[in-house]
């Protein structure tokens, strides 16, 4: 199997895939941006993708999400949770250094160490923490928020260790493949898809959040998107505690099926929070499903 990456060699996402049991006995192609990464496995050149998605401070990785939601479908078959810490490389002390780089979702978690300790310093995007990190090494910048692997990788001296400014700080890295069965259940997983809702009609959104209500299944996000239609029109991106194969989640998602105008399957796929308790079903329990199953195969071939 190959992957391909966000790279280059050094970043948090090539961490992170060392971390994917299925990346073991895989070649890895590191790409420059994640667009170019999922579009690599939409036209087949690799077998899957590993991309960020989502960061504790930050929020959604919001160019992984707008590449989910719309293009050809691509689907999760699996995650990993990394902590992350930054460091500020240069050749540079930081008395003199006046320009800096990194990629948005790096830059916005030091956004408190940068204001206090380079506040006059111009900031620069990159597609990127380990490109940032090469192209300061190559001079263009004068220093970049990296992962302290990334400045080992291109040779520049850390100035400042530990810059990011939530100590606890963790991003979400998923590894996604062309449309496929999901892996088996695990009992500890999650659903992700999109829905399309009728704007229009007073209580869309409700509806969509009460088929899932109704049958115990934990919301874990939800995230609106422009769609690109025009002013307010938004998908929303959930993810939500539970597998496919899932009675209670089956039936979620032809309720869906019905009051949506669309609905995108992004994928059932094990969580990587191992060290989080898995919240119990509210309510329902899954016998509590099969035992309406049986009654009304019964009711359909009896009558009683
Ligand atoms: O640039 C990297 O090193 C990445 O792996 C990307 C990424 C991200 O986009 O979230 C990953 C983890 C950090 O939050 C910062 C950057």
């Amino acid at each position: 199997m190959e992957f391909a990456y966000l790279g280059p060699r050094g970043t948090f996402t090539e961490a992170a895939l060392r971390r994917l049991p299925a990346a073991k006995t895989a070649t890895a192609a590191p790409m420059s941006s994640i667009f170019e990464v999922l579009d690599a496995v939409r036209r087949g050149e690799v077998d899957a993708g590993f991309v960020p998605i989502e960061n504790s401070q930050e929020g959604t990785v919001t160019i992984t999400v707008d590449e989910l939601v719309g293009g050809d479908p691509l689907v999760i078959v699996g995650e990993v949770v990394l902590p992350v810490t930054f460091v500020l490389a240069s050749e540079k002390p930081v008395a003199e250094i006046t320009t800096v780089a990194s990629m948005p979702v790096a830059l916005a978690q030091v956004r408190k160490y940068l204001r206090r300790e380079l506040p006059n310093a111009v900031v620069h995007q990159a597609l990127s923490t380990a490109q940032a990190a090469q192209r300061a090494a190559d001079g263009e910048f004068d220093a970049a928020v990296c992962p302290p692997f990334a400045a080992e990788a291109v040779g520049l001296p850390v100035q400042a260790f530990d810059i990011g400014d939530n100590p606890n700080a963790a991003t979400r890295f998923v590894h996604v493949v062309r449309p496929t069965a999901p892996p088996e259940p695990t009992g500890n997983d999650i659903t992700s898809l999109v829905v399309y809702i009728d704007y229009d009609r007073v209580g869309a959104l409700l509806g969509v959040l009460t088929e899932f209500a109704i049958r115990g299944i934990n919301l874990t996000r939800i995230e609106s998107r422009p769609t690109g239609e025009g002013l307010g029109r938004y998908a929303f991106f959930l993810d939500c505690t539970g597998h496919l194969a899932d009675a209670r989640m089956g039936e979620a998602l032809m309720g869906l099926r019905r009051i949506c105008d669309d609905v995108r399957y992004l994928g059932s796929y094990p969580r990587d929070h191992s060290d989080a308790p898995v919240p119990p079903p509210a309510g329902l329990s899954d016998a509590d499903f099969a035992d309406a199953a049986a009654w009304l195969d019964r009711l359909r071939g009896t009558g009683a």
